[in-house]
């Protein structure tokens, strides 16, 4: 996926230059080919100028334990090639300096770790591991390493020594005390986190301890995170691009976000993130992933992952999953799969090292006759390596012609060792070796090599180039890189890669490797067969495959996709921003009601006057009862604002009229229930604009679906209104409630209302299907004209609070109180302009009795104004038409809303037609205790 993507260049103006791409797939497109160019050229002059091996990484690069990193200055383990003309290269920034983007890669390990060998004095070497392996190959830009260095510095002169041995390598270190590292690395790291990610489930010994454990092995983590940040954020220039890496850093995003909200940061896991139902057993699971959400850009080596994540997020936090990420109240989380690859050239090249050639011989001579099947895995229970042996044992006593003619080198490097599991992991290992070596071995030859060390960079070409066979059966890992080095070395030999399907490997050389189950060691014992017997002709195609594969999605590819992915996630987040509505203005909204004289507040009920619940529907973390409950603090101010004669208060909103008879006939104000076809002032009895030959025909089908639908859809629920039917799943799966709200639309529209005359809105967590044209845009006209008409109001009204969670659909109710609309308004909105004047009775007529059942199929009274506007017998859909106007008495307007005393407000959305945001319901009482204090202010006064 990655591959076809492309870069935005920092200082970029996408309007400026017509050549510019627009689309995101159009400058992806470009960048790539750039790209590609870049790479002819840098190959075109590293041929002319011999090979650059030496001088990207030294003879040394790959050094095994004990060896010493004997870098020269100038050419920087992470400067890479010098005549790497990189794809930054023609970068601009804005002043037009030509320059490389500076990217800040924090990692818990630096490429390097340093061993003390005197006071002040360093040896510095390359730690061993993929995620080493592949940033060594990234030299697009100007990059800085910030991590841990592998040691415990607990004194002064020693930190500043290393921190001066490590600026020459680009390097900066966090200092990690012994303690921390114990229950942050080791501990909930390696022992929590990395287990857990790869399928093997939460320790499980000893309970008890490791609950005790749990808390403070996260706390150490979140610790060690923080000094993380410390380091990335005194080091953070403006512009620059910080790149978190894996597991260990989960808690960076949040850290360095809370820090400087505008640092662009990106977040890369390298292993895999396993299921939601794995994830979610975790105790620090939200936590987690909240952090982790608060980067910009959230990258994983495979779709599956990415699908993994989000739906983590969906069912977990009960945020909105979409094509591209996660969004959280508006906040786009990007969410994408970027599988990493290797430096290929690299191997490539080493090939012909005559220090390869040499190893290459020495093996051949060591192992003539023989085929020779290779493991190199760091000695890691993920990597499956007892699996692997197993099967091999199983091999050689089905195929006893074979025992002499293969052996199976096995290179274990040790990690981790700290760790309990691996040290039981590898006197495991040894014990199921030895027992097969004395099986199946001769006093001149045994069946398996095993080795727990690490190898040096030439001795593993040479190993990968003179296998036959590579055997990487992983119970579950991130990428492996071990296979994709292999292919790289085989170009001339075309060996065989076995590999395990639980690698994320499997995904890109699936097509060229055979691919396994690595627990079946039935099937894997075949497949060595299978692949020791592989003509040449189909090793050629398998190969050509794979090859063609690791040469083209390189570790450069790879980390410059990601940046670049990450410059435009941050462009296009800041051009979203602009389209967002500010957030309320409360002091200014304040002041203006403080100075008005005739105000009018109208309020929605549902999420702006309610208890707020999480984004899965719950209060308090638990799912509650269904019922709706005013939010226990907003009682005194509304009561208070309800009061005062100057203003009048009106909850507008979906509710039936007994929810709003329940919860609000204590105060003084307007209730308009059913999106306004009902209203009533608490103190009077309740009228309609229902048209009394509307046609309900409808409502019984519906009800049907919607009662299919909610027997099978857990935690749903309906309710049955007089001019609406809701079917809404917010306490239900989110996913599942989204999959059944399809269905059910799908259902609707080929069934019961594919001929009537009913609009069918869909909500966030709800669908709902309402007489047609009825929105609170469209009552609010004839609500206005009531309380006119009610109050004998002689003066404008001059303050307009509107405030609520509405559907896109009733938005209407913001515009129609805009005085400047412009001419292709919807005509309900026009019609019914502030300066309209009025000069009927108003339309609300008493409702007729009854219970509420019968009232479906009843006809409801009506002006006889309206009997004659509304027409629904004869199908027409029902629509507020501009008939009459709305004035005073001596035909002035009824509002007088210069602009500046008008204040819409949508609560806890972030797109919306209303002038401002709220947040929650929370923020809503905090409005209303303002307006509730000025109140008190002006009658103390
Ligand atoms: O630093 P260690 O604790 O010794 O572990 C070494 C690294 O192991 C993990 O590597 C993963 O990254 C590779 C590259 O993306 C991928 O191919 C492999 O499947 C993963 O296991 C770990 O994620 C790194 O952080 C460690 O440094
Ligand atoms: O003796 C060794 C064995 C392995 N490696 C490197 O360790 C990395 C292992 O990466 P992989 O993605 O396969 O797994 P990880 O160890 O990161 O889980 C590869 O780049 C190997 O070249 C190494 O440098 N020396």
């Amino acid at each position: 996926m990655h591959s076809n993507q492309a870069k935005l260049m920092p200082g970029n103006n996408y309007n400026c230059d017509p050549a510019t791409p627009r689309s995101r797939l159009e400058r992806l497109l470009r960048e790539r080919e750039l790209r590609k160019s870049n790479r002819l050229l840098q190959l075109n002059e590293e041929g002319r100028d011999g090979n650059k091996e030496s001088e990207l990484f030294g003879n040394d690069s790959y050094i095994s334990e004990g060896e010493i990193l004997g870098l020269p200055n100038e050419e920087e383990v992470l400067e890479g090639v010098a005549g790497a003309r990189s794809l930054v290269d023609g970068w601009q920034w804005q002043d037009g300096r030509s320059s490389k983007q500076r990217l800040l890669v924090v990692a818990n390990r630096l490429p390097v770790s340093a061993v003390r060998r005197g006071e002040d004095s360093w040896q510095l070497e390359m730690s061993v591991g993929g995620l080493v392996s592949a940033l060594l190959g990234v030299k697009e830009f100007e990059a800085r390493w910030i991590g841990w260095a592998g040691v415990n510095v607990p004194d002064d002169v020693g930190q500043r020594s290393l921190t001066k041995a490590l600026a020459e390598k680009r390097c900066i270190p966090v200092f990690l005390d012994e303690e921390i590292v114990h229950q942050y690395y080791n501990g909930y790291c390696n022992n929590i986190l990395w287990p857990l990610f790869h399928y093997l489930g939460l320790p499980q010994e000893d309970r008890l301890a490791t609950t005790r454990s749990f808390q403070s092995q996260f706390d150490a983590y979140k610790k060690a995170n923080q000094l993380f940040a410390d380091v990335v954020n005194r080091h953070y220039e403006d512009g620059d691009v910080v790149w978190c890496h894996d597991y260990h850093l989960m808690f960076l995003p949040k850290c360095l976000k809370e820090y400087n909200n505008k640092m662009k940061v990106g977040w890369f896991l390298h292993t895999p993130f396993p299921s939601s139902e794995i994830h979610r057993t975790l105790p620090s699971r939200s936590e987690l992933l909240r952090s982790v959400l608060k980067a910009d850009l959230v990258g994983f080596h495979t779709y599956d992952y990415a699908r993994h994540f989000v739906s983590a997020c969906t069912r977990i936090l009960g945020l909105e999953g979409t094509p591209e990420g996660v969004e959280d109240q508006g906040k786009l989380t990007r969410v994408a799969a970027f599988p990493i690859g290797i430096d290929s050239d690299r191997f490539i090249r080493a090939r012909e090292l005559p220090q390869v050639q040499d190893h290459m011989k020495e093996l051949k001579d060591r192992f003539a006759g023989r085929k020779v099947m290779l493991g190199v895995d760091r000695l890691d229970t993920i990597k499956g390596i007892p699996q692997k042996i197993l099967a091999f044992e199983k091999f050689l006593e089905e195929n006893p012609d074979w025992r002499n003619q293969v052996v199976l080198l096995q290179i274990a490097v040790p990690t981790r060792t700290d760790v309990p599991e691996y040290q039981k992991l590898t006197s495991q290992v040894h014990e199921i070796v030895g027992r097969i070596n004395g099986r199946f071995g001769t006093l001149t030859a045994v069946p398996i090599h095993h080795l727990d060390r690490s190898l040096d960079f030439h001795a593993l070409c040479a190993l990968y180039a003179v296998t036959d066979v590579a055997l990487v059966t992983s119970l579950r890992d991130g990428m492996n890189l071990v296979s994709y080095e292999f292919v790289a070395c085989q170009a001339s030999k075309k060996g065989v890669l076995i590999l395990s399907e639980f690698a994320g490997a499997a995904q890109s050389l699936g097509a060229g490797a055979v691919l396994v189950n690595p627990w079946n060691i039935t099937e894997v014992a075949a497949s060595i067969g299978y692949a020791l017997n592989m003509p040449a002709d189909e090793r050629e195609k398998r190969h050509q495959h794979n090859f063609k594969h690791v040469t083209t999605h390189t570790s450069q590819e790879w980390a410059a996709t990601f940046v670049s992915e990450l410059n435009d996630t941050i462009v296009e987040a800041q051009l979203r921003t602009r389209q967002v509505p500010p957030l309320l203005p409360i002091k200014t909204a304040v002041d203006c009601y403080s100075k008005c004289s005739n105000r009018l507040i109208i309020l929605g009920f549902n999420a702006t006057l309610t208890e707020p619940v999480d984004a899965l529907g719950r209060r308090g973390g638990q799912i509650r009862e269904m019922d709706l409950k005013l939010h226990p603090d907003i009682k005194e101010p509304l009561k208070k604002l309800s009061d005062d004669p100057k203003t009048t208060v009106v909850v507008l909103s979906g509710s039936d009229r007994n929810v709003l008879d329940n919860i609000f006939s204590e105060y003084n104000m307007w209730l308009a229930a059913e999106n306004g076809m009902f209203l009533r002032l608490t103190s009077g009895e309740w009228m309609t604009t229902m048209p009394e030959n509307l046609n309900m025909e409808w409502v019984d089908s519906i009800k049907h679906v919607f009662e299919y639908f909610t027997e099978r859809t857990p935690r749903s629920h309906f309710e049955l209104r007089e001019t609406s039917l809701v079917w809404n799943y917010k306490y239900a799966d989110v996913e599942f409630g989204r999959i059944q709200a399809r269905d059910l639309l799908q259902h609707l529209y080929t069934g019961p209302i594919s001929n009537a005359s009913v609009d069918v809105v869909q909500g966030g967590r709800c669908v709902e299907v309402r007489a047609v044209g009825v929105t609170k845009g469209a009552a609010i006209d004839r609500i206005l004209g009531e309380i006119v008409h009610n109050k004998g109001m002689k003066a404008p009204i001059d303050y307009v609070l509107c405030v609520g969670h509405f559907l896109a659909k009733d938005e209407d109710v913001y515009t129609f109180f805009e005085p400047e609309l412009p001419p292709e308004s919807p005509p309900a909105a026009r019609a019914t302009l502030a300066n309209a004047v009025r000069t009927s009775l108003p339309k609300f007529s008493p409702c007729k009795s009854g219970s509420k059942a019968s009232r479906y199929k009843k006809q409801r009274s009506m002006s006889t104004l309206e009997k004659k506007e509304n027409n629904h017998e004869s199908g027409i859909p029902w629509q507020p038409t501009p008939r009459d106007r709305i004035s005073l008495h001596e035909g002035s307007s009824v509002l007088d809303l210069k602009g500046d005393n008008y204040f819409s407000c949508a609560v806890g959305r972030k797109r919306s037609s209303a002038r401002y945001l709220l947040g929650t319901s929370d923020d809503v009482v905090n409005l209303l205790k303002e307006l509730h204090i000025i109140l008190n202010h002006q009658v103390d006064l």
